[in-house]
């Protein structure tokens, strides 16, 4: 399995849901590196379950134990092994659907794969919870990144469907974005949140759910970082985004909109300012060649509707080789977007600084 991503700074992941832990190991960090466990700590319950009335009701502290590669709170340069514990199971929801994947998950695929093997309890290796330790290790990346003073943000431009304006590239937006940092639906336009909001509550009441779009913003970044061609930044950076669960599409800058463009619209005309080269826009997201020019790094990630619904559906039974319909128990996200968040800003972070270490 390809549980490792990186050339520099490697995180490898593990856990299960439903197992006794979930956790992982990051190799190449620098030594001396003063850790802030409060800011893990935020970011942690950023993501964590049962925090708000728009997630899953499974309640988790998702604290941190640290196992090695670090002393007096900071890294050591050893390879730093860290785990979380899994402590609001209810697996038995998991019982009567053993062999009737649900549509929209892992589960038939993974039956598959695995031959039946894989732990089924609570989506086992698939499930979002896995996305746990990538916030750790993305906390401690954006630490390190905040020390050459680059730093990662993310707003929703869309839930379902209410749609909230893109970055414009202002500094009073980056402003907006750190102020609205702790805030579970983000929005870089007024009065949008409580509409996404509502968006979730309602498909949650109809027993359904939503997706939705989520920007992220990378602010400070030089440029000439990137390792084309395969290691491109942008194959970097999507890589490890399509690593997360429920996420099914990427776009650059104006991305799938610079396919109905003009060359003389969506090129990033070069200037100088105080003294520095810098581009009059940005329709490329930062990136050219798969090598940053010195722009904010904009890109923004689909979120499909949370896979298990309380609607009925259809599925097959395995053992009998039957259609037949299902009925999906348990504590699930009404919408993945809220919870996601740090998630794609940690994935972002560990991206970015992996390749500046190859740079
Ligand atoms: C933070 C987070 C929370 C999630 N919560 C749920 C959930 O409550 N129920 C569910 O069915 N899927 C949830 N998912 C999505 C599934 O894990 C994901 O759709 C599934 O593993 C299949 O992978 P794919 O959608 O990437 O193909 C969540 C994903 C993330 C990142
Ligand atoms: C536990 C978390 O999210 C889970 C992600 C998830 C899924 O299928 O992805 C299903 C639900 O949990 P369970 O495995 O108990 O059914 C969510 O609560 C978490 O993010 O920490």
């Amino acid at each position: 399995m390809g549980a490792t991503f990186g050339n520099r700074f490697r995180l490898t992941i593990f856990g299960e849901s439903h197992g006794e832990a979930i956790g992982g190991v990051i190799d190449g960090l620098i030594p001396g590196h003063e850790i802030d466990f409060e800011d893990i700590a935020f970011q942690m319950k950023r993501r964590a379950p049962g925090m708000t009335s728009l997630s899953t009701p499974r309640k988790e502290k998702d604290e941190v134990k640290i196992l090695s590669g670090a002393l007096d709170g900071k890294t050591t340069g050893s390879p730093l092994a860290f785990m979380i514990l899994n402590e609001d199971k209810k697996s038995k929801d998991y019982e009567s659907i053993r062999f009737t994947p649900r549509p929209g998950h892992a589960d038939y695929s993974a039956w598959v794969k695995y031959k039946g093997f894989n732990d089924y309890r609570g989506g086992g290796h698939f499930s979002g919870r896995i996305t746990a330790p990538i916030v750790f290790a993305g906390t401690i990346a954006q630490q390190i990144l905040k020390k050459s003073e680059i730093e990662v943000f993310t707003s929703i431009t869309k839930i379902g469907n209410v749609e909230s304006q893109k970055f414009k590239g202002s500094i009073k937006e980056i402003e907006k974005l750190k102020e609205i940092k702790a805030s579970r639906l983000p929005s870089l336009e007024e009065g949008k949140s409580h509409l996404m909001e509502e968006e979730i509550k309602g498909a949650r009441a109809a027993g359904d759910s939503v997706g939705g779009i989520v920007e992220c913003i990378i602010y400070g970044i030089e440029a000439g970082i990137g390792e084309p061609f395969f290691d491109s930044l942008e194959s970097h950076i999507s890589r490890i985004m399509f690593s997360i669960p429920a996420v099914k599409g990427i776009e650059f800058g104006e991305g799938f909109n610079l396919a109905g463009m003009r060359g003389h619209d969506s090129n990033d005309e070069l200037i100088v300012t105080s003294q520095k080269i810098s581009h009059s826009t940005n329709n490329n997201g930062g990136i050219l060649g798969g090598i940053t020019n010195g722009m904010p790094i904009i890109f923004r990630v689909a979120i499909k509707p949370t896979p298990s619904i309380s609607k009925t559906q259809s599925t097959v039974d395995l053992k009998k080789m039957k259609e037949v319909s299902i009925n999906i128990e348990g504590r699930h996200d009404p919408c993945i977007v809220p919870r996601v968040l740090p998630v794609i800003e940690s994935a972002a972070a560990i991206a970015i600084l992996d390749m500046m270490m190859l740079k």
